[in-house]
């Protein structure tokens, strides 16, 4: 028990440190604050909010990933290396692809609602 809870705090600990010093991971959380607002808004049923929710969960997932993947090509060193590069981007790459899902998941989702609410047809 005494070992799961160092766990939980040395990871408590990796969520800090990237809210603290990632800008985007930031802008992630309050998108998923307003999305939930928004879902909340347009009344989405619980697969629905399942669904964001997990779109959510991935894309501030992967940006985590993709900061401890720039620190670790950073702790190996400082210098220009095509295979730095290439991780580096490969990584900002896997955050895009989930952005976009996001987006559009989002889009099918909050739209016809939020649509109907607003314009009421
Ligand atoms: N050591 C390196 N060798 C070659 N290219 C690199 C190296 N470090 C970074 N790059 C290139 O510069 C880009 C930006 O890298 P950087 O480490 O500044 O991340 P970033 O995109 O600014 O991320 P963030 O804004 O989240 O910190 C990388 O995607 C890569 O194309």
């Amino acid at each position: 028990m005494r070992t799961f809870m160092r766990s939980v705090h040395y990871a408590v600990e990796g969520i800090a440190y990237a809210v603290r010093t990632q800008r985007h991971i930031r802008v992630h959380l309050t998108t998923t604050v307003i999305v939930c607002i928004a879902a909340a808004w347009a009344r989405l049923s619980p697969l629905e909010w399942t669904a964001l929710l997990i779109m959510c969960a991935v894309v501030i997932s992967l940006e985590m990933l993709n900061t401890a993947i720039e620190l670790t090509v950073d702790r190996m060193g400082l210098e220009r290396h095509p295979l730095a590069k290439a991780a580096k981007d490969v990584a900002a790459g896997a955050v895009l692809l989930a952005v976009v899902f996001a987006i559009v998941v989002g889009i099918l989702l909050l739209g016809p609602p939020i649509w109907q609410r607003v314009f009421g047809a």
